[in-house]
């Protein structure tokens, strides 16, 4: 479409969005292309580092993800944390009652009954909502200041947005997903912490601040 039909600023949005779209394609179809043993080494990694860095979340109601995509596998640790049974933990699945709204949480552990959402992801039959204290949060895209592409739902930015206290954001992924700088829009909510198999990385920007690059 001839950006000159366009009121001013929206032709600007829709080049943006179809970027946005564009990225999230390739990177998603890199991740697919990750070979299974270096996937499974990669997620090991990833858990170890989570295990050694952030011993806190053993002991927090924390929300992960049931991996799809060859999303990182963080099932063993939450198992394990699981196991272990410090007070305060309580393993979360996200479940999405309805297209652009908030994630709810519902408790998982190892025997607990599981139904599909919309998308076919896997998620407790039931349960009361709880709310947690720390997400990790599967990236599609990132960059170092913290800015997270995902599956283009908008969900957890919704979720941190609505959130108080607003729980601690780790995003999740491999350095595969990683890019120079992501236009972060007004309504992407920044990871705090990033983890990858290359490391455990605080992110330097905040959710209300301006961009990282002018800050320090
Ligand atoms: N494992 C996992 N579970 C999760 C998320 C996630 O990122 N990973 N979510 C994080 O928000 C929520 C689900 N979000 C989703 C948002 C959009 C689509 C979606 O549109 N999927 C399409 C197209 C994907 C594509 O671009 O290829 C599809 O599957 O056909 C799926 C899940 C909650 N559960
Ligand atoms: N706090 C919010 N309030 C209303 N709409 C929002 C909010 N956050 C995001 N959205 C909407 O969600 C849509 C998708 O956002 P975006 O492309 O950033 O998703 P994403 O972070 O990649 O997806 P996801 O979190 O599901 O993995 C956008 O159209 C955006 O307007």
């Amino acid at each position: 479409m001839p950006s000159g039909f366009m009121p001013g600023g929206a032709a600007d949005e829709l080049v943006a969005a179809e970027d946005r779209r564009a990225l999230r394609r390739s990177l998603l179809a890199k991740r697919r292309s990750l070979p299974a043993d270096e996937w499974a080494r990669h997620s090991q990694r990833i858990r170890a580092l989570l295990q050694e860095s952030l011993p806190r979340l053993a002991t927090l109601r924390v929300g992960f993800c049931w991996p799809r995509d060859n999303e990182a596998d963080l099932r063993p640790l939450i198992a394990h944390w699981h196991r272990q049974g410090e007070p305060g933990f309580m393993a979360l699945l996200p479940l999405v009652l309805a297209a652009d709204s908030s994630l709810a949480f519902r408790a998982w552990s190892p025997t607990v009954a599981m139904t599909t959402d919309r998308y076919g992801i896997p998620v407790p039959a039931s349960g009361e909502p709880v709310l947690p204290e720390a997400l990790l949060i599967p990236l599609v895209g990132f960059d170092a200041a913290g800015s997270r592409l995902g599956y283009g739902g908008g969900y957890f930015d919704r979720t941190l947005a609505s959130l108080r206290p607003r729980p601690l954001a780790i995003g999740v992924g491999f350095e595969l997903s990683r890019l120079d700088s992501l236009q972060r829009e007004p309504h992407d909510q920044p990871m705090d912490l990033i983890v990858t198999e290359g490391g455990l990385h605080r992110c330097t920007a905040t959710p209300a601040g301006p961009p990282a690059a002018t800050k320090r």
